[in-house]
């Protein structure tokens, strides 16, 4: 009994780039210029790379790099047993829809980072702010009485709209706001550091109101990437950077045991692309980092179309349902 309790507040504890031995104040603040805001973006650095950022030659960037492994607690081996273990809390969100909470196995998984990607208005924002309504909801409806965290890319988070939906499922409007916590995100440093702060924010809703944040939600993922690597920077850079941000996130549902939803849009005209009909931008990273990717279209006016594609562990299909003025409903 007593282990697991300290197995746990282990994992929840935060740590500063600065409590890493080795990394002062200057470093850390080179390190932040990069985008390496967590020890787990220093776990999964090249010794070259902390090398280059730090200004530190190769072996002290070796034992920096380990350092952080040790502290973050990464880049071991875990049994099957212990993943089962953590596999058994996973929750999920019902989306509002039947049909789509059937494609994916009950809903929206914790501890999974489920990409939303589709054409304009194919309903990505709208099911983001659905689903930050029904994690408030009682498990027996379908949620999992949590808070919500948003990072806002493209100022298209409206509280209207939660008023709305938060009134159909009869709930009251109010308190469902207080439990959404936004922050809209500048540039992708800031971006990148929202995640950090997320981790402090759902540590102190914990401590103050005794209340768990259990959803995430990116919308969208690459808005700032996109935009800022345009004509600059090389694709490995930005790739670097966004393995880093989806790693920082999935380190989150771990943590909170918490969902984590990212919007995403589709490249081209998604039937044109080269034969390819779901071709979201950031194109493979964020294909390998996401648990479950859902490709949205839309049909004839309130119907919507999800496909999902690659999971893990559920068959690909697909799910029809409706965004209304109450909002996501079963078709
Ligand atoms: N209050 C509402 N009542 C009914 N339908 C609504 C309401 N608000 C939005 N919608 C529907 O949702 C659509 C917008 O969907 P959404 O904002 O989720 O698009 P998106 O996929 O996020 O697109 P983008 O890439 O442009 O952000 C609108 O075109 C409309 O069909």
């Amino acid at each position: 009994m007593a282990k697991k309790k300290s197995e746990s507040e282990a994992n929840n504890k935060i740590v500063d780039l600065e409590d890493i031995p080795g990394v002062g104040s200057a470093i850390a603040e080179k390190l932040r210029e990069a985008g390496i805001y967590t020890i787990e973006a220093v776990a999964v650095a090249t010794p070259g790379e902390i090398s280059s950022i730090a200004e530190v030659g190769e072996s002290t960037a070796v034992k920096i790099i380990s350092s952080a492994r040790k502290l973050a607690e990464i880049g071991g081996f875990e049994s099957g047993e212990k993943i089962l273990e953590r596999r058994k809390k996973v929750g999920k969100i019902t989306t509002g829809s039947k049909e789509l909470d059937k494609l994916l196995g009950g809903g929206v998984e914790t501890q999974a980072i489920t990409e939303l990607f589709g054409e304009f208005g194919s309903g990505k924002t709208q099911l983001c702010h659905q689903l930050a309504v029904n994690v408030q909801l009682p498990k027996d409806q379908g949620g999992l009485e949590g808070c919500v965290v948003v990072i806002d890319t493209e100022n298209t988070f409206r509280p209207e709209r939660i008023v709305q939906m938060a009134e159909a499922k009869g709930l009251n409007p109010d308190e469902v706001l207080k439990n959404i916590y936004v922050a809209q995100a500048y540039n992708s440093n800031h971006q990148m550091l929202l995640v950090d702060n997320a981790k402090e924010l759902a540590q102190k809703i914990k401590k103050d109101e005794g209340k768990n944040v259990k959803l995430i939600i990116v919308d969208s993922l690459m808005a700032h990437f996109r935009a800022e690597y345009v004509g600059r920077g090389t694709l490995a850079d930005r790739q670097q950077k966004l393995n880093r941000h989806l790693h920082d996130l999935m380190r989150f549902g771990e943590i909170f045991n918490a969902a984590i939803v990212v919007t995403n849009q589709v490249q081209a005209k998604p039937d044109t692309f080269f034969g390819d009909p779901n071709r979201p931008v950031g194109g493979h990273i964020v294909a390998h980092t996401a648990t479950f990717r859902i490709y949205l279209r839309k049909s004839k006016g309130e119907l919507r179309v999800a496909r999902l594609i690659d999971s893990p562990h559920l068959p690909e299909g697909e799910a029809i349902f409706k965004v209304t003025e109450k909002g996501i409903t079963d078709k």
